[in-house]
């Protein structure tokens, strides 16, 4: 496939203005809708020399090829440099994480003597003898997985805190599922080493059965005991992540536009909207423009953790940015755009994409049992169990083991099992991670199962452990189709019937009720009897191919694989529907 490249990111390469280069398009015909549309690369390569033959420098320049517009050749391009750790501290309640993330941010500020005040703009960055690290602040795993929900990845090393009184605890597992499904490396702080009762060897044990094996045990899961009170361990720590960075080997391009993530937005009563962004690659530079979901910002002002301005912010740095024109959303992604026409022609773009899939019903859906079912070599299924007891938690883990151990193609794994009912956590988990959430013994509060619902994600709560079993058989086997029932969708007499040339016979139709639908499902009924069953292969209105036609309105029906159509049949078209179980 060709490299494509977007009409705007030419026009800044190439340093003329986005509707010069419209303009250029439109002189060879080439047709796009926005300013952010990809061309062919064969398209920009002639816009290229266009351009360049525009300013006479293919003439002039002495070289066939001209400097400034000739693409860099690949094997030039040199490795990007490295960039900085981004990490978020997890773990359950109360085991310390803000504790620690407080420590370090109050003993590793940058510059203490510039007299900033320390802001919280849900990110800040640390010097460290191994190189810089930056910390997101908000800790827990809801604010990491919500940022993963919307498409970014903001973290590259998770560390879980645990405390050395207390070990391992029901969120310290949610925590732990939440880094494993993004897939990001664990670092384990076990905190809390001061106290008298810390007993870091049951944590290192407990850790074992999560297949979390401790180095010192014969594994490979770096574990760091610390005290956050104290900062005893905190600089190993430290270095630990910088190590496990150094074997990621993060990188990231230092110039062109910036991209990022938003990591928190405030609407502050007198500055107007405050984003923090975390810039993942190129350079974010006050006066820039942005795009962010669908809003954009002309960044007017950036600031630091420390509430200092800064010009510039460059790769794994955060800073909190004032111009944006309404409210970006957490996890959202950032790209930059040429001037402010482009911005507001990409959210427009945006916005009007979204308002169609909307009007089509393409909503964000989760994997589905259905879907599932359909693809019985589902290489992966998860499953999240929720419990009335432990008991039961081992028991159904246990069935599920033996069944999945007998089929080779399916893996399934229990990304997270817990006691109690599931919970809008448990969903985050499920729709990152593709997941089904099933219950025994205890049901889900209306409220996580609305937003489950909303979001495409199977939840469902068994009172028999059987039935259970039964749905992960099915699931694991891939055996059962979904039920499908039909749906008429509207009616059709036909009035005439067109011969067309090449095409066959068309029947010239007038839609009586409901509509008709390309592609849908179709039979043709002559005298109360069914003559043919297939789907509309073509429908047209006068010369146009349609997507649909209603009650009404006459068009042109082509019937998949049929040319016997005759005047006075009732071409009757319906979908399949899954019924909800
Ligand atoms: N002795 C001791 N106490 C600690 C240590 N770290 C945290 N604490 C205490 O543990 C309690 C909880 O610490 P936090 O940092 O608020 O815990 P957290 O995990 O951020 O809690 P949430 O934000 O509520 O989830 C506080 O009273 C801290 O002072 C430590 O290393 N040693």
């Amino acid at each position: 496939m060709s490299e494509k490249v977007r009409i705007y990111q030419l026009a800044k390469e190439l340093g003329i203005d986005t509707k010069d280069l419209l303009a250029h398009l439109d002189s060879l015909g080439v047709e796009y809708k926005s300013h952010s549309s990809t061309l062919e690369e064969d398209v920009a390569e002639t816009i290229r020399q266009l351009v360049s033959e525009e300013r006479g420098e293919v003439a002039a320049a002495p070289q066939p090829q001209a400097a400034a517009t000739a693409p860099a050749p690949a094997e030039a391009q040199p490795a990007a440099p490295h960039r900085a750790p981004v990490v978020t501290v997890m773990g359950h309640v109360d085991h310390g994480k803000t504790s620690l993330l407080d420590f370090i941010r109050k003993t590793r500020v940058a510059d203490k003597e510039a007299g900033g005040i320390t802001q919280h703009i849900g990110a800040y960055r640390v010097e460290t003898p191994n190189g810089p690290i930056t910390f997101l602040d908000t800790p827990g795993h809801e604010a990491f997985t919500t940022i993963r929900q919307r498409g970014a990845s903001a973290t590259d090393i998770a560390v879980i805190v645990i405390a050395a009184d207390d070990s391992i605890m029901p969120q310290t597992r949610e925590a732990i599922a939440h880094a494993r499904a993004a897939g990001v490396p664990i670092i384990i702080a076990i905190n809390k080493t001061d106290l008298p009762q810390a007993n870091v060897d049951k944590v290192k044990q407990d850790l074992m059965r999560l297949e979390l094996v401790p180095e010192d045990y014969g594994g490979d899961t770096i574990t760091v005991p610390i005290s956050a009170k104290t900062g005893a361990g905190v600089d190993q720590l430290l270095e630990m992540i910088s190590l496990v960075a150094e074997l990621e080997d993060l990188r990231a391009p230092v110039d062109g536009p910036a991209e990022g993530v938003i990591i928190e937005s405030v609407l502050d009563k007198r500055a107007g909207v405050l984003a923090t962004v975390l810039v993942q690659k190129g350079t974010l530079r006050v006066a820039d423009y942005l795009v962010s979901g669908e809003v954009w910002a002309k960044v007017r002002r950036m600031t630091d953790e420390n509430g200092q301005t800064v010009a510039e912010a460059g790769p794994s740095v955060p800073v909190q940015i004032l111009g944006f024109s309404e409210q970006p959303v957490a996890g959202d992604k950032i790209v930059s755009a040429p001037d402010e026409a482009t911005a507001k022609a990409i959210v427009a773009e945006r916005r009007a994409a979204r308002e169609e899939a909307e009007r089509e019903g393409i909503g964000k859906k989760g994997v589905t049992l259905a879907d599932l079912f359909g693809k019985p070599k589902a290489v992966k299924i998860n499953l999240i169990l929720r419990a009335d007891t432990q008991g039961s938690l081992e028991a159904i883990k246990g069935v599920i083991a033996r069944e999945a151990e007998q089929v080779e193609e399916v893996d399934v794994e229990v990304m997270l099992d817990a006691v109690g009912a599931p919970t809008e956590s448990d969903l985050l988990l499920a729709s990152t991670a593709g997941a089904t959430v099933m219950s025994f013994g205890v049901t889900a509060p209306g409220s996580v199962k609305k937003a489950a619902e909303r979001q495409g994600i199977t939840l469902k709560s068994y009172r028999i452990i059987y039935d259970l079993i039964e749905d992960v058989q099915r699931l694991i086997k891939g055996q059962i189709e979904p039920e499908f029932e039909e749906q008429v969708i509207g009616h059709a007499e036909v009035r005439q019937v067109i011969h067309v040339p090449r095409s066959g016979n068309i029947a010239g139709s007038y839609v009586t009720d409901g509509v008709i639908r390309r592609g849908a499902k179709a039979r043709l009924i002559r005298g109360g009897r069914e003559v043919y069953k297939g789907s509309v292969a073509q429908l047209r209105r006068f010369k146009d191919d349609v997507r649909e036609v209603a009650t009404g309105f006459e068009c042109g029906i082509n019937l998949q694989n049929y040319d016997n159509v005759q005047e006075g049949d009732i071409i009757e078209a319906y979908e399949m529907v899954e019924v909800p179980v």
